[in-house]
């Protein structure tokens, strides 16, 4: 795996936008990092998550992952063992459903053990103005994003607690204290999952259970073309590939995130390394939350 992006070029196309080249680095952490520890990565399938569980595994851990989609989790299944040469597992679950969670929980278990970590890394959005927000689409938002990061998180509590050394991340945004126009419900969801991790880190901090949250800044994955600025760019012209090469000039390290970017943050937050480290938000932006003004 490689782990740290290069800057596309100015005249990069959409391809290399999505993309941004990676550098030849070598995998950064002792692959017994992670040993003998169980890790379950919600919206695994795909993306950032997909990222991460790769990042998981290759750390040493035996990773589940999940989505809605057993088409998707399977495909990624081959995509985990292509990269880093080890299995993951996989269980389709919604993460608004609490019986899918359940059976999330004992799948786990069943397969692999307790689990030491656990990744919320599942999320809903899509572009709706305030004014317009209809309550079921605020609550699609919100029942994914904070219902299902506090319902999976809650099912592996005892889990969590067994082990000794519980690690909880969840997925949250950079600079949500500024809003998220355009996905006021995606912001909304997110500084409450910041809120939610820090009440974790304290209530459980005495079992040994730590819980941080990753904020992430743009990372142009397909989740976000798709569900959030309509369909993958056809060109460099188009709305979705603007928006994202002014933001690649806004960051101060001028480039955009990869998801390889966000799993380095997740290994080193979920291992011993950071065994002091409970109940804070990590922004992940290249900087970008700085420029944008008191
Ligand atoms: C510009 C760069 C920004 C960078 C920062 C990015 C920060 C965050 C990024 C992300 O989170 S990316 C993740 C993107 N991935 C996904 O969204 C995953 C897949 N998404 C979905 O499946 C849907 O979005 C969904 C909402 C979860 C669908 O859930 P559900 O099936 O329960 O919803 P519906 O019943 O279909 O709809 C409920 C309600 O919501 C309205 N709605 C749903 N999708 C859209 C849409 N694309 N556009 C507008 N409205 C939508 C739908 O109309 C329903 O409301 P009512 O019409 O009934 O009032
Ligand atoms: N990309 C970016 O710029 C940023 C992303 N983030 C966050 O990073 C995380 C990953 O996003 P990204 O990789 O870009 O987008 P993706 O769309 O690839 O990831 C979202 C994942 O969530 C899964 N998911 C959605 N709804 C559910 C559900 N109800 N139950 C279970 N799984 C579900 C989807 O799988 P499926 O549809 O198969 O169920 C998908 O795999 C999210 O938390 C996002 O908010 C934060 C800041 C910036």
């Amino acid at each position: 795996m490689t782990v740290v992006g290069t800057p596309a070029p100015a005249s990069a196309g959409p391809a290399e936008t999505l993309e941004p080249r990676a550098m030849t680095v070598p995998f950064p952490f002792s692959p017994s990092l992670l040993a003998e520890r169980v890790a379950v990565v919600t919206g695994g399938a795909t993306g950032i998550g997909l990222a991460i569980a790769c990042a998981l595994t290759e750390a040493g851990a035996s990773v589940v992952i999940t989505s809605r989609s057993a088409e998707r989790l399977t495909a990624a299944e081959m995509e985990v063992a292509r990269r880093t040469g080890r299995p993951v597992w996989s269980l389709p679950c919604d993460v608004r459903e609490e019986d899918d969670v359940a059976r999330l929980r004992d799948f786990v278990s069943a397969r692999c053990g307790a689990a030491a970590i656990v990744v919320n890394n599942a999320a809903a959005n899509f572009r709706m103005p305030a004014e317009k927000m209809t309550g079921r689409a605020m609550r699609a938002v919100l029942d994914t994003d904070l219902l299902g990061t506090y319902q999976v998180t809650r099912a592996f509590f005892d889990d969590l607690r067994s082990t000794g050394h519980g690690s909880v991340l969840s997925i949250g945004i950079a600079a949500v204290e500024r809003g998220f126009p355009g996905y006021s419900h995606a912001g909304a969801a997110k500084a409450a999952i910041a809120s939610l991790t820090a009440s974790w880190a304290s209530e459980w901090g005495p079992h040994g259970i730590r819980a941080n949250c990753i904020a992430p800044g743009p990372v142009p994955t397909k989740g976000v073309w798709e569900n959030m600025l309509g369909q993958p760019p056809s060109s460099a012209a188009d709305a979705g590939a603007q928006a994202f090469a002014q933001y690649a000039q806004a960051v101060p390290l001028r480039r955009l995130g990869t998801p390889q970017d966000v799993a380095a943050a997740v290994v080193f937050l979920s291992s011993d390394l950071a065994g002091w480290i409970t109940g804070v938000t990590l922004t992940v932006d290249g900087g970008l939350n700085l420029t944008l003004g008191p």
